[in-house]
């Protein structure tokens, strides 16, 4: 049987990723029991639930294995400033009550919907918040390719960790079929698979998750309804009257189902020329304001016709940059959301 001692002369070669000095050295190892071949250990980390988290863990456990013990049990906890530490071992989940849940809706198909989950929760998140983001649209994801993901969730036993880009934890869809398959699901399934967003996934800490839910009034926008009872609802439509008039039905569903609606984001509201500043309302005008006279709310923001800049070393495709025009009528809307829902 291998003492005390000898496991922390196994640990010394490993490193805390984030102090870059050996966990023995940093004080990481706060407790250490050792019975027969299984050894029991609980380790400081300067950032719990972390992608590093679990990385650790992995060499932890690869190496004791390779010393020659038999099983490992690890427990992780957030490193405290003052040497003191806060078990998060059941914190690992996003805890709801500091979560503001906002489900991205919108009438019909092509209007923006994804685009505008993306770019809120990017300027969220450049307002300094924690943000998730579900990609809730199980039949048409895009929100990976929308923000440039490349790489896939890691997992760890039975923890599943969201892909971090822009400062957003984003879950897709598109994590988890082979090849760009389609998700071909009947209503129960759909069902089950959000619910695995929300409660199998290491969210960590959230102020906001964003929820891009598919278009229209389905299975899964009204399945989310009954499982964040307390979400809020964003509308997202073009100006034409009609777009207005369908997205006036996801309003509505909303409502039915006693939920907050901040607002309406009106999109491709105008096209607005370079040379001369001069707006061309391209697909009509008046669309967002019949909206939200409908369904007693406030037109949150306006965003004109415009593609982001395209950059090679950093690629996403429909995230907006902040110094872009677009991208700071994002940012207003952004602090719009934040002095709505924590004024
Ligand atoms: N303001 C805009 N200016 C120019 N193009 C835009 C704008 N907003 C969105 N688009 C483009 O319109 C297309 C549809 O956008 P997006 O996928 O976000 O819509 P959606 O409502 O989520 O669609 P779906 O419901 O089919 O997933 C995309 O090609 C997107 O790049």
């Amino acid at each position: 049987m291998m003492t005390e001692e000898q496991v922390i002369d196994i640990l010394k070669p490993i490193q805390e990723p984030f102090l870059h000095k050996s966990i023995v050295e940093a004080n990481s190892v706060k407790e250490i029991r050792v019975k027969e071949n299984y050894v029991s250990l609980k380790i400081a980390i300067t950032q719990a639930n972390s992608p590093e988290q679990m990385q650790l863990q992995q060499e932890i456990v690869n190496t004791l294995k390779g010393a020659g013990v038999e099983s490992v049990g690890l427990r992780f906890e957030q490193r405290q400033e003052e040497g003191q530490t806060q078990s998060t071992s059941d914190e690992t989940k996003s805890s709801d009550k500091k979560t503001t849940f906002i489900a991205v809706a919108s009438g019909k198909g092509g209007v923006g919907k994804s685009t505008v989950s993306v770019n809120l929760a990017t300027s969220l998140a450049r307002e300094g918040k924690k943000v998730g983001l579900i990609d809730a649209d199980i039949y048409g994801f895009s929100v990976p390719d929308m923000m440039g993901i490349a790489e896939r969730p890691k997992v760890a036993g039975e923890q599943i960790f969201p892909v971090e880009r822009f400062g957003v934890k984003v879950i897709s869809m598109a994590f988890f079929v082979e090849d760009n398959a389609p998700v071909i699901w009947r209503g129960p399934m759909l069902g089950k698979m959000l619910n695995n967003f929300f409660n199998d996934i290491e969210w960590g800490d959230i102020d906001y998750m964003i929820l891009d839910l598919p278009p229209g009034t389905g299975d899964v926008a009204l399945d989310v309804h009954k499982m964040l009872p307390q979400s809020k609802e964003l509308i997202v439509t073009t100006p034409h009257p009609t777009a207005a008039f369908v997205a006036a039905r996801a309003g509505a569903m909303a409502l039915k189902t006693d939920h907050d609606v901040l607002g309406v984001i009106e999109n491709m509201a105008y096209f607005e020329s370079k040379k001369t500043g001069e707006k061309e309302y391209v697909f009509g005008q008046g669309g967002a304001d019949k909206l939200t006279e409908e369904l007693q709310t406030e037109v949150i923001g306006r965003i004109p016709l415009g593609q982001p800049e395209m950059r090679d070393d950093d690629f996403a495709p429909s995230v907006y940059t902040a110094d872009s025009k677009i991208g700071k009528i994002y940012q207003d809307i952004a602090k719009k959301v934040i002095e709505k829902v924590e004024k």
